[in-house]
Parts: structure tokens; sequence; C-alpha cells
């Protein structure tokens, strides 16, 4: 690749941006079976990040050991320069899964408020957000149901409380396990709409899965996309569309060409 100039046309270094997380050959082992095999991937910070790739190729397993959920059986993994154990008990990332796994007898507000409570009886430091519940659930569209329970919430609103939930404790990092898999495609349109301003105004780093190629291409600056048997690294492919991405940007031929690229890709996966 040839080095960028300024303007007198002197080449500038450009400087290596800060690391969210850092996989070296990293390997993830169910007894006999290798689930992820020798995974080296650089996460920028910032940056939002989608995950491609066949059933079972491991996207779960790899946001799982990001995330200290399970442990490296060789190579290294780290967040923000720490161990993953570290960075867990610092509170640098949130999960969200596909279940919004709400406490039922818990109000929307009660719900969002759970990590700091828990934080709190373990006597443990919690970051101290720059938005309350309160304004969490008012920046994913819930203001005036901080007192509904789950049961009285539809599944988008209850995945969006999932997410409010999962900002409390201002994590630099944000996993997301097919967050809006089982939502209808107006709603999960409407939310990946609400997640890029999200992750605008908060400037966390996201890494999302997801099993739709569109839903990648439209949230992704960049997708991750996995192979199978093992799983390991495709390829990490640059998403160059205008920023606010929009809904109708879906249909220009630039969208279509990531799309028809990635179909392609996960074909030979
Ligand atoms: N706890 C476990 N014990 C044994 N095998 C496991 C375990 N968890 C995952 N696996 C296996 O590891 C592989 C990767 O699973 P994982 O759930 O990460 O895949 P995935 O890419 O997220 O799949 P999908 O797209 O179907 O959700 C699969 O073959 C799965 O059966």
């Amino acid at each position: 690749m040839m080095a960028a100039e300024n303007i007198q046309g002197a080449p500038v270094q450009s400087a290596p941006r800060d690391l969210a997380a850092s996989l070296q050959a990293a390997s993830v082992r169910f007894g006999t079976f290798t689930a992820i095999e020798e995974l080296t991937l650089d996460i920028e910070c910032g940056s939002f990040y989608t995950i491609l790739g066949p059933s079972g190729c491991g996207k779960s397993t790899m946001l799982r050991l990001v995330s200290d959920l399970i442990p490296a059986a060789s190579g290294d993994v780290t967040i923000f320069g720490k161990t993953t154990e570290q960075a867990r008990l610092a509170r640098e990332f949130a999960f969200v899964f596909q279940d919004a796994t709400l406490l039922p007898w818990r109000s929307a507000l009660k719900n969002v408020e759970l990590p700091l409570e828990i934080g709190r009886n373990r006597g443990i430091d919690i970051p101290v957000g720059s938005r309350s519940p309160r304004e969490l659930l008012e920046l994913v569209g819930l203001k005036g149901r901080e007192d509904a329970l789950p049961h009285e919430l539809s599944g988008g609103m209850r995945q969006r409380v999932a997410i409010a939930r999962a900002l409390v404790c201002q994590p630099k990092l944000l996993l997301m396990d097919e967050p809006f898999g089982a939502l209808d495609e107006m709603t999960r349109d409407r939310l990946n709409l609400q997640l890029l301003d999200i992750w605008r105004e908060t400037g966390t780093t996201i890494l999302f899965v997801t099993h739709s190629i569109a839903e990648a291409v439209f949230l992704g600056q960049k997708v991750i996309m996995l192979k199978s048997h093992p799983g390991r690294l495709r390829e990490v492919v640059d998403i160059d569309l205008p920023e606010p991405r929009t809904i109708a940007q879906r249909d220009t031929p630039e969208f279509n060409r990531y799309s028809a690229y990635l179909r392609n890709l996960l074909e030979t996966c």
C-alpha cells in the first residue's frame, strides 16, 4: 500500500489507532473440538464491527472469548490492553444477547439500574456513567415507560431496555450477539438506526453478530467474516458508505455491491 502524503508531498506516518480488543492466535476448544483456531484480529477503538459467518463458525464463541465467559486454550486476548478478566472486573465491556434477559418482576427502570445495584452490593467501584438510568431509557426511546414491567413491553422495547442496561456502566466496548434477530423487519430497521445514533453519541466500540448480510453492511464500518471447521478469520471487509447511514442507502448500487461481495465470500466459508 502507498504511504499517504501531506499537502507538500511529504510522506505522513499514520498513527496506529488505539485498540479496543486484540486477539493474537487465539484458539478455543470444547474438549477435543476446536471451535476457534488461531484467530488474530485487532479491533479499533470507536469502530462499529459486524460479524458474519456460516452457522456454527464461532461467532458467539468469539464474543464469549472476548467477554471472559470462556478461556482461550492458547494465544492471547487483550481488551484495552488488559486481560479479559481485568476488563470484565473494570466493567470495560457489556453484553447484549438475542434474548433481552430482563428480570420479569422488575420495571424497565429497575432493570436498567440492576448492574449498578449489583456492583454496589459487591463493593465494586463502578465507573460513574455520564447518563442516569432514566436518561438512558430516554436515549433508547422509552421515556414514559420507566415503570412498565417486561411483559407489558414489546420485544423491540425489551431489547431497548437491555441496551440501556448494557450502557449503564458506560462500557467502552459493547458486545451484541444477534440482538435484533428475533424481531420483525420494521422494528429491526428502527432499532438499527437507533443503535447507530447511540454508537455515534457514546463513541462506544461495537462488536455485533448477525446472520443478515443487509444488517451487517448497514451497521458495520467493518465486517468480520469468519469461516468454519474450525472457526478462523476469512476476511475483514471495510464498508465505505456515506455517514450517517440511512435506510434509503440500502437501495443504492454501492450497498448492493457490498452485499453481493459478502454473499459470495460467505459461500466460500
Ligand atoms: N459449550 C459448548 N460445548 C461444546 N461445543 C460448543 C459449545 N459452545 C459452542 N460449541 C460449538 O462451537 C462451534 C461454534 O459455536 P458458536 O455458537 O460460536 O457458532 P455461531 O457461529 O455463533 O453459530 P450460529 O450462527 O448458528 O449462532 C459450534 O460447532 C458449536 O456446536
